[in-house]
């Protein structure tokens, strides 16, 4: 097994899957404030013990926006084409349920590559992520991590699918307070990427997940 964060084919180009690309600078500061806005309210309204004359009124407002938006909208699997000063560019789905920036259910996680070449990133989990009193849910914490295994597979440009997640839970992680989440490649066989991330509390682990990604082969490639 070899670790290279070199691919040897070229970048999947969701274009070329047929689907549709737009750029993360091209998101409206409005469309970003009202995500931002209804993740609040649905954290609101989990935990709301508003009297039902509020709770009426609330319903009104939320029908009347929802009406208001219910105009064109991004098809499904569209992606956002993030660009970087150095030219490079990754791709995400625009409404992937832990990084999308349009999607309010996404916490969102947002990681960098630090300078020891982890992908590093901090991210809250409010109470709508609960599982045990005061806790994350356990499948969200996998669902961060295979989020944070993919994105280090696509971040050395080997954009994969998960055949294989295994999650250890070594400590509870509490709601509504920041953890880390780091991840890396640790190797490559054929199509396969080995990956790993972790999620901490105060620097300590919560969480820990290892994935085997199968690189998205280009259309017409033999696939090897
Ligand atoms: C879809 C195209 C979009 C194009 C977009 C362009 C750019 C993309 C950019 C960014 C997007 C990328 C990342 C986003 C970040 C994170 C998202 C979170 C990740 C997910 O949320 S993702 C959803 C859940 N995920 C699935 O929905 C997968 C369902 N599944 C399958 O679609 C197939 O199952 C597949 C493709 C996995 C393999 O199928 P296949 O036919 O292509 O390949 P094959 O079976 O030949 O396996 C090849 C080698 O993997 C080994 N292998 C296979 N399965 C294994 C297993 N379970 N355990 C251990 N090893 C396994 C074999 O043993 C062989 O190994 P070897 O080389 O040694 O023989």
């Amino acid at each position: 097994m070899t670790v290279d964060a070199h691919p040897d084919t070229e970048i999947p180009d969701p274009r070329d899957f047929g689907l549709a690309v737009v750029a993360e600078e091209d998101l409206s500061d409005e469309a970003l404030a009202l995500v931002q806005e209804v993740r609040a309210l649905v954290d609101t309204v989990a935990h709301t013990r508003a009297g039902a004359d509020d709770l009426a009124a609330a319903r009104a407002a939320v029908a009347e926006a929802r009406a208001r938006l219910d105009g064109p909208r991004h098809d499904v699997g569209t992606m956002v084409r993030h660009s970087f000063p150095d030219g490079r560019v990754e791709w995400g789905t625009l409404t992937n349920a832990v990084a999308g920036p349009t999607n309010p259910l996404a916490m969102p996680l947002r990681l960098e590559r630090a300078e020891d070449g982890d992908l590093r990133g901090t991210t809250v989990l409010n109470g709508v992520y609960q599982g045990p009193p005061g806790l994350v849910h356990g499948g969200w914490l996998a669902a961060v991590l295979d989020q944070a295994l993919g994105s280090a597979a696509n971040a050395a440009g080997m954009p994969g699918l998960t055949a294989n997640l295994d999650v250890n839970y070594r400590r509870p992680t509490p709601l509504n307070t920041p953890v880390e989440v780091s991840a890396r490649v640790t190797g490559t066989e054929r199509r396969k990427v080995f990956v790993a991330a972790e999620i901490r509390h105060n620097g300590e682990v919560t969480a820990e997940g290892t994935a085997i990604m199968v690189r998205i082969g280009l259309p017409g490639d033999s696939g090897s």
